[in-house]
This record gives structure tokens, sequence and C-alpha cells, in this order.
């Protein structure tokens, strides 16, 4: 019974994710939906500025707390570890929902670009980033970065945590960290860049580089040690302007390895 509820749970806060994640593309982009990152309640500039801040840092703060080790070793003494990366995805997804509906839109434009073909370029190179957050999950292993295949496998009785292979392939190869760069690309390619949206740019751009370099790259050569510093020798972290420098034979131990915290 627990396995199935387990289950359940797992499905459930995937299609929040998949909902929350449908939603940002069109918050960020300001299409289709009517709460976007240029809508809202008129308010004062510091108002807005404090209330946008806030959000984000509560953003941060969560994600990325939640996500290191010592966090979860201490949170799966409560939280069951088959739901435990569930209830992760749940949280991050309420905290962006609690974002896109609280926050405050700075209209004053920063840039327009006028020519129909410009602005057609910059949507698509828009929607190539938001392909290449979603591509890039694959190639790490989507079901396993959203949860479900640790209930999967607790539904079949299996161990939820398992090996999780050090992946170079594809867009892998090209940069460390290609959904960021996603992201990035996302983030920047607007035709229409008002000051609230080049705060949001701004600000996660910021929060990129330092949870990229100061905590994530930091488990990930805890992790894997010699192998992901070869790599980072070898591969740019975010911009591909840099050609890939050869492997150093020696210093590239199995590209397995057991239970790489998320
Ligand atoms: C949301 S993914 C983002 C991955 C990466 N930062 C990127 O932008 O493409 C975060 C998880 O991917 C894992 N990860 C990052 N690089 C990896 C790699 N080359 N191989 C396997 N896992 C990786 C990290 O351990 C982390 O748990």
């Amino acid at each position: 019974m627990s396995r199935i509820l387990a289950l359940l749970y797992g499905a459930a806060c995937y299609a929040v994710f998949l909902a929350t994640f449908l939603y940002a593309i069109a918050f960020v982009t300001g299409v289709g939906v009517p709460k976007h990152v240029d809508s809202g309640p008129p308010t004062t500039l510091p108002l807005a500025l404090a209330i946008d801040l806030a959000l984000l840092g509560l953003f941060a703060i969560q994600h990325s707390g939640m996500a290191r080790p010592a966090f979860k070793r201490r949170w799966t003494w409560i939280v069951p570890a088959a739901i435990e990366r569930s209830t992760y995805v749940l949280a991050s997804s309420l905290v962006l929902v609690l974002l896109f509906w609280l926050w405050r839109p700075l209209p004053l434009r920063v840039w327009q670009v006028e020519g129909e073909a410009a602005r057609i370029a910059l949507y698509g190179l828009c929607a190539l980033g938001w392909l290449l957050v979603l591509s890039s999950t694959f190639l790490i292993n989507h079901f396993d970065l959203f949860g479900l295949r640790q209930v999967w496998r607790h539904a079949q009785g299996r161990a939820p945590s398992l090996d999780t292979p050090f992946v170079t392939r594809a867009f892998y190869r090209i940069v460390r960290h290609p959904l960021m760069l996603g992201f990035l690309v996302a983030f920047w390619a607007a035709p229409t860049m008002s000051l609230g949206h080049l705060l949001f740019a701004l600000m996660t751009t910021g929060y990129i580089l330092v949870a990229v370099k100061f905590l994530e790259e930091r488990d990930l050569v805890a992790h894997f040690g010699d192998t992901y510093r070869d790599y980072q020798r070898r591969v740019p972290m975010l911009l591909p302007w840099r050609r890939p420098r050869p492997r150093v034979a020696a210093a590239v131990p199995p590209m397995r390895s057991a239970g790489l915290e998320r």
C-alpha cells in the first residue's frame, strides 16, 4: 500500500513540475498567460524590487539548500528516501508558483528590437534555450532528476538509490552545464526587455553562476574526483567558445560511480 501511495505521490509531484515548467516558459516570454513577468498589480519601484528580490532569494535558498548532501542526509530521517527527490521537485515547483503569483512587474522598457525578422529570430533562440534545458535533462536522466525513477523502483521493491552515470556525451561534450546554458539563453533572448525581465535575467544569471561554480561543481568533484577535475580542464563551464581539450588518459577512472547525490 505504501509503495502504491509513494508512486502516486511521485506521479503527482511530476505533474506539478511539468505544469510549472510549461508555465515558466509562458511567464518568462510573456506569451499565452495572463500573469507573466510584465504583468501584475502596479507597484512602486522600491516595493517591486523588494518583493521580486525576496521571491528570487527564496527560490535560491530552497533550491540549493535542499540539494545539499548534508541537508538530504538529515531530511531523509523524516522523509522516506524513495520520495525525497519527488518532495524536492514539489517544493521547488511550489516556490516557483509563489514567484509567478506574487511577482511585481517593472514595465520600464530597456530595449525593444524593431525588425520583424530579428524579433522572430530572438523568439526562436529563446525556444532553442528551452529545448536545450529539456533535452539536457534526458541526457542526465530525466526520470531520475524528477523523482519518478525512485518511486517506480520503490514500487517494484527495489532500492531507490542506484548508480548514476557520469555524462559527457552530446551537449555535455561542448559545455559542462548545457541545462543552465539553456536557461541563460531562454532568459536573455527577449525581443522586448522590460526592467522587470532584466532584473529576473540578471538575478537568475548570478544565481546560476554562483550555484554551479561553488555548490554543484564542488559536489561533483567530491563525488567523481579526478574524473570531474579532468572534465573541468577539458570542457568549458558554460560558454562553448573555448575548444574542448584532449583527455588526459591517466586521470580518467571508470565512468560509473555509485549514488551521486543530486
Ligand atoms: C538539474 S541538473 C543540471 C546539470 C548541469 N548543471 C547542467 O546545467 O547541465 C543537476 C544534477 O545534474 C548532476 N550532474 C551535473 N553534471 C553532470 C554530469 N556531467 N554527469 C552526471 N550528472 C551530472 C548534478 O549532480 C546534479 O545533481
